[in-house]
């Protein structure tokens, strides 16, 4: 992932953070947090970075840009670091965020009670078809799509998630954005084209499985490797196939 800067926000009081460390800081206050229901005051960057899964000497330097936070010989203050990750990551207070799709992903999404631990709070379901609208999900009744910019109002929505389907998503942003939402989280398998300001972000499980396909095979590959020899008759007849541009060579 290339290495951004953060936005327009930057400024004295705004750190200018890379957009890797942005991705960490969520994984650190998650880690925080557990630390702190376990009862820990400070912990030491090592023990930060192990309970996160990364290497200390990121971890160091990804806190360095928040300024000081570290005491040499004692570690990191549990809740002050809290307070400072929650403050940059703007989780101050509960962001309220819309859900479009209410489908098998969107009844699981709606549903998931942990969002409201994390900073976020599903403030609104939508779907276009007459059949989910009016149902009834986690206190929240489906709205008709129709409704998006007068509801994005009254609930200050600047967030929105996406579970349509992949024909429909780009139609569905820019309603979205039309309605003021400025932040989408797209789960449909698609690309989004969206004015300058608007943030996307992109969920695709389908992406992580094959990327952890390409390590099954790299892993197989590897083990199957005949062990390395000088080359003898077939070795010599390889390379002389690679030297005439790979075609194989007649046994
Ligand atoms: N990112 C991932 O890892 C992941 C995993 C599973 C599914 N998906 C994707 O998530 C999306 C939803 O999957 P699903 O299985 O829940 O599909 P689904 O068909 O069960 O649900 C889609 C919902 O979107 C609604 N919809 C369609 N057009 C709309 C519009 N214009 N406005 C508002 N609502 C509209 C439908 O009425 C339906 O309720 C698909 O794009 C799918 O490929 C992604």
């Amino acid at each position: 992932m290339s290495q951004q800067r953060t936005g327009p926000a930057d400024g004295p009081d705004f750190p200018d953070l890379p957009e890797a460390t942005v991705a960490r800081l969520p994984e650190y206050l998650r880690a925080l947090h557990h630390l702190a229901e376990e009862g820990h005051d400070t912990v030491s960057s090592e023990g930060l970075a192990a309970a996160a899964g990364v290497n200390s000497a990121k971890l160091r330097k990804d806190l360095s840009h928040l300024g000081r936070t570290g005491t040499r010989g004692v570690g990191y203050d549990v809740s002050l670091l809290i307070d400072q990750i929650e403050h940059v990551l703007g989780l101050t207070h509960r962001r309220a965020v819309a859900l479009v799709g209410v489908g098998n992903l969107g009844h699981a999404l709606a549903g998931y009670a942990g969002f409201g631990s994390r900073g976020f709070r599903i403030a609104a379901l939508f779907d276009a078809d007459p059949g989910r609208v009016g149902e009834h999900i986690n206190g929240l009744v489906v709205r008709h799509i129709d409704d998006l910019p007068e509801v994005v109002e009254q609930e200050s929505i600047s967030i929105a998630v996406i579970a349509t389907p992949a024909h429909a998503a780009q139609h569905v942003t820019d309603r979205l954005v039309a309605a003021g939402v400025t932040s989408v989280l797209n789960f449909a398998p698609c690309v989004l084209n969206v004015p300058e300001g608007v943030d996307v972000r992109k969920v695709d499980l389908a992406i992580e499985l094959q990327i952890l396909s390409f390590h099954e095979h790299r892993k197989s590959a590897l083990t199957a490797l005949p062990p390395v020899r000088k080359p003898g008759r077939v070795g010599q007849d390889l390379q002389r196939a690679n030297r005439l541009g790979g075609e194989a060579v007649g046994s």
